[in-house]
């Protein structure tokens, strides 16, 4: 692996209200202002509260390398979208980040991949960084597990492509039945995706960093990150602690 920075990237779902919401940027926001790993670089951070919070996040990160983007974001920038959040509206408040296509949004939203391709567009057309999710449904092999999401990452540029958009992918690879889980898929077994996934993409042509998301915590990155390129976090990092000391696993590297 090459010294880019270590991904840690945090969807905080629907889990926390508003207090909670900013006392937890509140307390990582000092931990990170101080972690050698922040201070030297080797960390991207990103944050993707829910809507109403992106701006109380953004000014307690202020200070801090930590960026803000959002869980979902609308394919068009403007218009009659009852309840929808444009990517031109996010953009425009200083969000960095739009998560498209999560398994959750896909089970319970209807979302397809038509929209997510749509929403990839979307996002790139308006500068944000998609943090793509990819993941197989069922256990299996890890051939399968890599075939199933390079085709999703394939079908999800395809407007993109349509449009000639162009812009750094975040691939969040998140096998649907590690999600929610009491553990992670195995070490071995993400790492065994994510170099499939990697040959994948350097023989489509496509460039993109891969992260793995699905009960990921403390005690996980150490062992994947010649692998993987980081973490998308969800329930373990709850506790302001145990991100921080997935922080310090960052050192490790
Ligand atoms: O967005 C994050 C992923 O879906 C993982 O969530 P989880 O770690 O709570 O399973």
């Amino acid at each position: 692996m090459n010294a880019a920075p270590i991904i840690l990237g945090m969807s905080l779902k629907m889990y926390f209200g508003q207090r909670r919401t900013l006392d937890w940027c509140r307390e990582v926001a000092s931990a990170i202002a101080r972690h050698p790993a922040v201070l030297e670089g080797r960390v991207e951070l990103f944050l993707l509260p829910s809507f109403p919070l992106i701006a109380p996040a953004q000014e307690i990160f202020s200070t801090t390398p930590m960026r803000i983007g959002a869980q979902d974001l609308h394919w068009e920038d403007q218009g009659a979208f009852t309840g929808e959040v444009s990517g031109a509206l996010l953009a425009e408040m200083g969000a960095r980040y739009a998560e498209i296509g999560h398994a959750e949004r896909r089970r319970l939203f209807g979302e397809t991949d038509e929209t997510v391709a749509l929403k990839t567009a979307a996002a790139l057309r308006n500068g944000l960084t998609p943090v793509l999710c990819v993941g197989e449904t069922h256990q299996g092999s890890a051939e399968q597990a890599a075939q199933a999401c390079l085709a999703q990452l394939e079908s999800a540029l395809t407007e993109a492509q349509r449009q000639g958009l162009h812009g750094e992918v975040i691939l969040a690879y998140e096998p649907v039945w590690a999600i929610g889980a009491a553990e992670s898929a195995t070490p071995a077994f993400i790492a065994e995706v994510c170099d499939l996934l990697r040959t994948g993409l350097s023989n489509a042509g496509h460039r993109a960093r891969i992260i793995y998301g699905g009960s990921a915590g403390p005690g996980l990155l150490s062992r994947i990150q010649d692998s993987a390129d980081g973490l998308f976090l969800g329930r373990f990092a709850h506790d302001p602690r145990a991100f921080a000391s997935i922080l310090d696993e960052v050192q490790l590297r």
